[in-house]
């Protein structure tokens, strides 16, 4: 079976998946064995509840040699009387610390969580309390727990709010930030249960890898995670990789030259942009523009690639990424701006020399990007937690790819009141012009009743624009996007005011809670009369999770609200996807018809099809380099735990010249051996001889260490070789993929003899070095043998390449084969 029959066979499967999630019948059960406990656990003083908390976790201790409070590998199994026991405990301490009593739903919530699921709950119905309540129970079972979130605002806001919660059950939390300094964080995971942003914990788990010493390590081990906003960490980010950098990279690069070059040129004469805006490239009349410029070079020739890249990268930069659509530039610097939050990326980097591209294209410095040292992808990371578990207010729609990367199942958890918000139909337009002048007539109409009115666009500079629209329409609207996210707090707490209108990117369609009537919620009653807080779309994002997000904005909690998107055959989606749409077009530009709106969630299946097959083939890709840095991982804990390096200096009888100026002195051929140093009547010494010299003169303990240090000094030097040759072998492999050789086969077959090479090199090495070495002192590192190791300097998250590849193209066209058109 060819390359291309086997895609098809998976985006069939993918296609046609069954939309099964876990039964909640079970758990229903538990909910009246948890009342007949509260109605113990209400006449309980605070410190006997306390006591009953902590006894459940003496159960854990009594199992385990009666040690208090250890820590599992993995928490024990819970059964039902836990289960009850546990949600019990936690409702009535919810109630008593923090004025809030769980519902039933929230505990079908925690009771789902802490059996490894990721939960769906919808906006606003109190996944926090259920997380804190899934959190003690894996606490009391045994485990400690990180809860990860999106960033460092909400790990600190719920570990706080929580705490009280978390004390009266006897155990201690706290979070982990940016700010956080070493012996904080080292605290901090060592607390029971730890906030903390995911990229935070990614770094600090990196930066683990990089200690010289076992006691500078800040994790104690990943036990438990509970992922907050579940989806966006598990599959939207899931292929970022985390990346420690170092600072001896040499940055020379012809970035700036090809921008000024590239400004010059002219589309459709000197580039093509091909692949429907994926891709860009230099037609011949380009590539002679450029070699004239620089003085008559050959482009192509093998001498000149660095120039070739740059010329490319600064056409990627000039062509496919705009600013205030991908990026902001904000206090002279690029901030990216992530596709799915319309937030400002922070500590996100375009890979392989395309930032550097973009800052020359803005005429800003360039950043260093430095040398990768160390690096996980998302996905990776979560996955060395041995119990996971999240939520999000949108699984369902993925719980395929939840299953096959993480065996992570869905529990749909009900609402507390039912969702009475009315989502219409899709409005569908011929052209974006007729499709916005619509869109203003339903804000207009909408704002003359006082009805408060969110509209939703895709970026940065169409919230702008359509905001200047309404304005124009005599329309007073307040805008939130990436670029002024600095009022954000205000801009959503008045965003539900009677006659609000608020223009927003994907900023506001996550975790943003609008309440109806303002702040003060004064107008409540009157704004639900009118119908509750409108949001309208201006376009559906490739997601449909993030259109369901926006929509989640409206009828929170049982309020009344309304949605409704706007589409246009021009827009992106459905120019990449969408293959037409048909219908009949009206006079304004309406188009309707039996197929519109299948024709709409279509494209927006195909395009989600593509990000499912681009993860998995990354993935597939990832996961060689993964087990190699697991192997990695492991030899270094061992360097850094035990004396192996000592041990195999102690047992290697390799011969070195004993005096190393009369090897200067000596008649040598190139390459010496050891048979050569003897008939040049050099004397010879064993490594392990040697050593033993060393440890008689400053001591076995301050040898070991030595030996330790330069054995780390090799490892680490040798992964950072390694990722460097991996990234450039990928790119390679895609070029070889033309030559219809699998190109996955092509990269392990390079990365496996690669990563053997580096594991026995490190050995050699650490003799070589050691040999090379004048050791007289316990104070020697491998620093005065000029083994200067780069400081871990920088850490930011790859961004995903964002212009396309070949494989993106075959993905599409495959969808649409396989989808076929109805
Ligand atoms: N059992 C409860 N009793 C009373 N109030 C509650 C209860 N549970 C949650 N709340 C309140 O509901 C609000 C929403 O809670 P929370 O922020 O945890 O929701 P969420 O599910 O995380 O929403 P989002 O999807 O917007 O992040 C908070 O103001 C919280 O205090």
């Amino acid at each position: 079976m060819g390359l291309g029959d086997r895609l098809k066979q998976k985006l069939r499967a993918f296609m046609e998946r069954p939309g099964t999630t876990v039964s909640l019948d079970r758990y229903e059960a538990i909910l009246p064995r948890i009342l007949d406990l509260e109605d113990e656990l209400t006449a309980l003083t605070d410190a006997e509840l306390t006591e009953r908390a902590l006894a459940l976790r003496d159960l854990v201790s009594e199992a385990e040699d009666g040690q208090p409070f250890v820590t599992l590998a993995e928490p024990l199994p819970i059964d039902e009387q836990d289960l009850a026991e546990i949600c019990a405990l936690g409702r009535e301490a919810g109630r008593r610390a923090l004025g809030e009593r769980a519902f039933d739903v929230q505990l079908l919530g925690a009771m789902a969580m802490l059996q490894g699921n990721v939960v769906e709950m919808a906006t606003g119905e109190g996944k926090t309390l259920a997380a804190f309540i899934a959190a003690f129970g894996y606490v009391v079972r045994g485990s400690r727990v990180q809860v990860l979130t999106v960033n460092d605002y909400l790990a600190d806001r719920d570990a706080r709010w929580m705490g009280p919660a978390y004390r009266m059950l006897g155990l201690t939390v706290d979070a982990v930030g940016e700010a956080s300094g070493h012996d904080e964080r080292a605290a901090a995971y060592r607390c029971d249960v730890t906030y903390v942003s995911v990229s935070e914990a990614g770094f600090d788990f990196l930066r683990d890898q990089l200690v010289l010493r076992a006691e500078d390590a800040v994790m104690p081990g990943l036990y438990t995670v509970i992922i907050d906003e579940a989806d966006s960490i598990l599959i939207d980010e899931a292929r970022v990789p985390l990346v420690v950098a170092g600072s001896l990279a040499d940055v020379t690069s012809d970035a700036s030259a090809a921008a000024t070059l590239v400004a010059t040129m002219r589309p459709g004469r000197d580039y093509e942009v091909v692949d429907d805006g994926r891709n860009v490239q230099l037609t011949d009349a380009g590539a002679a523009l450029v070699e004239r410029a620089w003085g008559g070079i050959h482009l192509y020739a093998p001498d000149n690639l660095p120039k070739l890249t740059a010329v490319n990268l600064a056409l990627h930069a000039r062509a496919l990424l705009a600013v205030d659509v991908d990026y902001i530039v904000k206090d002279g610097r690029i901030a990216l701006v992530d596709e799915f939050r319309g937030r400002v990326a922070r500590r996100r980097r375009w890979p392989d020399g395309l930032q550097a591209a973009v800052e020359a294209k803005e005429g800003l410095t360039a950043t260093d990007e430095g040398e990768i040292l160390a690096s996980i992808t998302v996905q990776a990371f979560i996955a060395l937690y041995p119990t996971v578990a999240g939520m999000t207010g949108t699984a369902s729609t993925i719980g395929d790819e939840l299953r096959e990367f993480y065996r992570l199942e869905v529990a749909v958890i009900p609402p507390n009141t039912p969702n009475v918000r009315v989502d219409e139909p899709d409005r569908v337009y011929a052209t974006i012009e007729e499709k916005e002048e619509a869109l203003m007539a339903e804000v207009a109409a909408a704002h003359e009743t006082g009805r408060p009115v969110l509209v939703g666009t895709l970026d940065v500079a169409e919230s702008e624009r359509l905001a200047a629209a309404l304005r124009e329409h005599g329309i007073t609207c307040t805008v939130l996007n990436a670029k002024n996210d600095a009022h954000e707090a205000v801009v959503i707490a008045e965003a539900g005011g009677r006659g609000t209108v608020t223009v927003s990117t994907q900023m506001a369609g996550r975790g943003t809670d609008i309440r109806l009537g303002g702040s003060d919620e004064q107008d409540r009653a009157a704004i639900a009369e009118l119908g509750g807080l409108y949001v309208i779309g201006a376009g559906r994002h490739d997601s449909r999770r993030v259109d369901d997000q926006l929509r989640g904005r409206a009828g929170r909690q049982g309020d009344p609200g309304g949605s409704v998107f706007f589409v246009s055959r021009e827009d992106e989606l459905i120019v990449r996807h969408g293959d037409g749409i048909g219908g009949t077009t009206a006079g304004d530009g309406r188009v309707s018809g039996p197929h519109v709106h299948w024709a709409v969630g279509h494209a927006q299946r195909v395009a989600e099809g593509v990000d499912f097959e681009i993860h998995r083939n990354t993935w597939r890709y990832g996961v060689l380099v993964e087990r190699q840095r697991q192997v990695l991982a492991l030899r270094r804990k061992a360097l850094l735990t035990t004396d192996a390096a000592a041990e195999l200096l102690r047992g290697d009888t390799t011969r070195f010249p004993a005096d190393l100026d009369a090897v200067a002195e000596a008649d040598l051929p190139a390459d010496p051996d050891a048979d050569d140093l003897a008939h040049a009547g050099l004397e010879l010494v064993t490594v392990a001889d040697r050593f033993a010299e060393v440890e008689e003169a400053i001591g076995e303990q301050a040898a070991a260490e030595i030996a330790r240090q330069i054995a780390l000094y090799h490892l680490d030097r040798g992964w950072a070789d390694h990722l460097g040759m991996l990234a450039d072998a990928r790119d390679g492999v895609h070029l070889r993929a033309l030559g219809r050789q699998d190109p996955l086969d092509e990269f392990h077959r390079l990365a496996v003899p690669a990563f053997n090479k580096l594991l026995t090199g490190v050995d050699t090495d650490t003799a070589d070095t050691f040999m090379a070495a004048r050791i007289d002192s316990a104070d020697w590192t491998p620093a005065d043998a000029g083994l200067e190791r780069p400081s871990a300097t920088w850490t930011y998250m790859v961004h995903d390449n964002p212009f396309g590849s070949e494989m993106e193209r075959m993905f599409a066209n495959l969808a649409k084969m396989v989808l076929g058109r109805r």
